[in-house]
């Protein structure tokens, strides 16, 4: 389990990470998106003991973690895939890591195994390719077994077989009970890995929240109810008008934005409404998220009127 108290990091007058209190549970992969310059970098470095907090506190099973005897079967990270000795071989430079932390020279060779790269294990890490760079940096976290992960934009540079490889080796370090934390800009694929999403912006909590709630939460997401008769139609928008944040009619059809599904079908019923057709359609994380984000965009640009 990872906790942050009022974890805030100042850069000058800037304030990075801005008095985040947040629990990032077992068992399950959280995503921790924000847009450029929120913050996501400087809070895993502080978890990691990288970066010392300005204020507050970033603890990993209770306890700041370098406090832990051994650091690398507490808790592993790919943070810079780039951050290696090049002259060194992807081997040495796991057998150094794992010696560092008292940690068997065979387990080095079971986790080049595990991302792939067995075979170029004794070839310079500094002449690999941006994915094979982000293997080595995955085993280099999985390197003491630990039981939380932390990877920053994991997929970079990976191709569509590395990208479906890193969210398997999440669901089942996941599955297996680890705290998985992982940053990426990816949405859809955020969509396809996470269970519980963490938003940040501007260094401050946005959003803590089951994936399926962002989504749901987003006015985005909307329920279409087709109705058959017109008095059926006119008396259902009427009665939703005083609880729906927005109804729209196309035809024979309702759009309505901020009532549950559930919801609807009761007052249908209520009503003696007959129905057709009663779906949600859900917004994507894509959508959710920029909107939940609109505020905090620091660099973004102007979006084209079409
Ligand atoms: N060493 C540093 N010195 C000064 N400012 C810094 C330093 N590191 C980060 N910052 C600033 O802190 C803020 C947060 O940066 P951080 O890299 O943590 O964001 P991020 O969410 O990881 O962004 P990205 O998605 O672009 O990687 C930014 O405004 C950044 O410019």
């Amino acid at each position: 389990m990872i906790t942050l108290e009022g974890l805030s990091k100042r850069y000058g007058d800037t304030p990075a990470v801005d008095a985040l209190d947040l629990t990032v549970a077992p068992g399950r992969v959280t995503g921790f998106l924000g847009p450029n310059g929120a913050g996501k970098s400087t809070t895993m470095r502080m978890i990691l003991g990288l970066d010392t907090p300005s204020a507050g506190a970033a603890l990993v099973d209770g306890r700041p973690y370098a406090e832990w005897p051994v650091p690398l079967a507490k808790a592993g990270a790919l943070l810079d895939a780039k951050a290696l000795h090049p002259r060194r071989s992807a081997r040495n430079h796991l057998v150094a890591m794992a010696r560092s932390n008292g940690i068997g020279v065979s387990r080095v060779d079971e986790v080049l195994a595990i991302v792939g790269i067995d075979s170029v294990g004794r070839r310079r890490a500094g002449g690999f390719s941006l994915g094979m760079g982000q293997r080595l940096g995955i085993a280099g976290a999985l390197l003491g077994d630990p039981e939380v992960l932390l990877f920053d934009e994991p997929v970079n540079g990976l191709d569509p077989d590395g990208v479906r490889w890193v969210r398997r080796l999440m669901r089942s370090l996941a599955a297996e009970g680890r705290t998985v934390f992982v940053s990426s800009h990816l949405m859809s694929e955020m969509q396809l890995t996470a269970d519980q999403l963490v938003v940040i912006g501007r260094g401050r909590l946005i959003a803590d929240a089951p994936i399926a709630d962002v989504i749901a939460m987003s006015s985005r997401s909307t329920v279409h109810v087709r109705v058959p008769e017109t008095a059926g139609l006119t008396a259902l928008k009427d009665r939703l008008a005083t609880e729906a944040d927005r109804v729209d009619t196309q035809l024979d059809r309702l759009i309505v934005t901020g009532v549950p599904v559930e919801r609807i079908g009761d007052l249908a019923h209520e009503l003696g409404v007959r129905l057709h057709e009663l779906r949600t359609n859900h917004a994507s994380l894509e959508e959710a998220y920029m909107e939940l984000t609109a505020d905090s965009v620091q660099y973004g640009v102007a979006e084209a009127v079409a």
